[in-house]
């Protein structure tokens, strides 16, 4: 087991108060699994994703649970061993991108540091020849055009399309052992985010990195995933193969999620999306917190939270399996 989430409760400070956000998080991931994590917008993603790195907004209060990565809780640990395992420990594409990149050092110097950590922890030498080749074809495999003369420039010189796809390249040239990619083709045409599924694919094959893979796009995530994991306001909702849960879900939640989805589903004449929104975090309803807007509502559903369940080999927390 590479990394053990268990009960992870996350909570925002705010002028109000504290707002908890993750509720009870459990998941794990083995060593050169891909996960897919799925939910609209606001469901926790993102706070789950930087959580695991700890690269939180300053406001975030850690109130429950463990993150065990390689044996260690990386909750339990101090700034300087957090920075020895940031790179090519765990190593996150941000949704926000510019924010991974120096502004102050032209990309050429960022991929060769990235270059150079990588080497250093295979014991390997690398000359300035050999490690321009290196960086160059990083370069070309995620599509930047004219490789040579973007390496020269800085992050500001670039297109958001094009800092994402430095910061997927720096991530290919790290080759972490864990690869949290939040939302890491929404700045990319199709063409070319499946160019860097077959990356992130090629990258799990030769260095057996597992990829925590955060979309609100079930169809990107099924083209990539083993596993896939669906959250709603803070809580796993269903956790289980990727084509168990695609063709049979069980979850209310994630039933409304896939056939909203054209690509999937392929009933174009049936689709529709979720009706409502998801709740304000401030204001959660009681029982269920899908229990609102979930077509299979039952009078428990409305007064008492179901816990996780496990179902034939699948977790989901709904009271139609209890
Ligand atoms: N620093 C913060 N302080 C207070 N609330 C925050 C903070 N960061 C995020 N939130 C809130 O936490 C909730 C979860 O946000 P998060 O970004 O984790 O969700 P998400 O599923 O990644 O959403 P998206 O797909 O839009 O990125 C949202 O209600 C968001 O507004």
């Amino acid at each position: 087991m590479l990394l053990q989430i268990k009960d992870l409760t996350v909570s925002y400070k705010l002028p109000i108060g504290k707002v908890k956000i993750l509720d009870n998080v459990s998941m794990n991931i083995d060593k050169g699994e891909i996960v897919g994590i799925v939910g609209e917008s606001g469901s926790g993603k993102s706070t789950l994703g930087h959580s695991i790195i700890r690269l939180t907004p300053p406001n975030t209060v850690f109130d429950g649970g463990e993150i065990i990565f390689d044996g260690k809780d990386i909750l339990k640990m101090k700034e300087v061993e957090l920075r020895q395992i940031r790179g090519t420990g765990i190593f996150m594409v941000f949704q926000n991108p510019l924010n991974s990149l120096n502004p102050v050092k032209i990309i050429k110097q960022q991929l060769l540091e990235a270059l150079k950590v990588r080497a250093e922890r295979d014991g390997k030498e690398i000359d300035d020849k050999e490690a321009e080749e290196i960086i160059i074809n990083t370069v070309k495999d995620v599509r930047l055009p004219d490789p040579k003369e973007i390496i020269k420039k800085y992050p500001h010189q670039l297109s958001g399309g094009q800092i994402q796809r430095v910061v997927i390249a720096m991530a290919l040239l790290l080759r972490p052992k864990l690869l949290i990619a939040d939302e890491p083709t929404s700045a990319l045409d199709v063409t070319i985010q499946a160019q860097v599924v077959k990356l992130f694919k090629q990258l799990r094959e030769e260095e057996g990195t597992a990829i925590i893979f955060i979309s609100h796009d079930i169809s990107l995530v099924y083209a990539i995933a083993d596993r896939l994991v669906v959250l709603y306001a803070g809580r796993l909702m269903e956790d289980g193969k990727i084509d168990d849960v695609i063709k049979n879900p069980l979850h209310p939640y994630t039933q409304g999620l896939i056939s909203s989805i054209p690509n999937i589903t392929k009933k174009e004449g049936e689709l529709k999306a979720i009706e409502g929104n998801p709740p304000s975090f401030l204001i959660l309803p009681k029982g269920c917190k899908f229990s609102p807007r979930c077509p299979k509502v039952m009078q428990v559903c409305k007064e008492k939270d179901p816990e996780i369940i496990e179902k034939d080999g699948r977790k989901v927390r709904c009271w139609l399996y209890d």
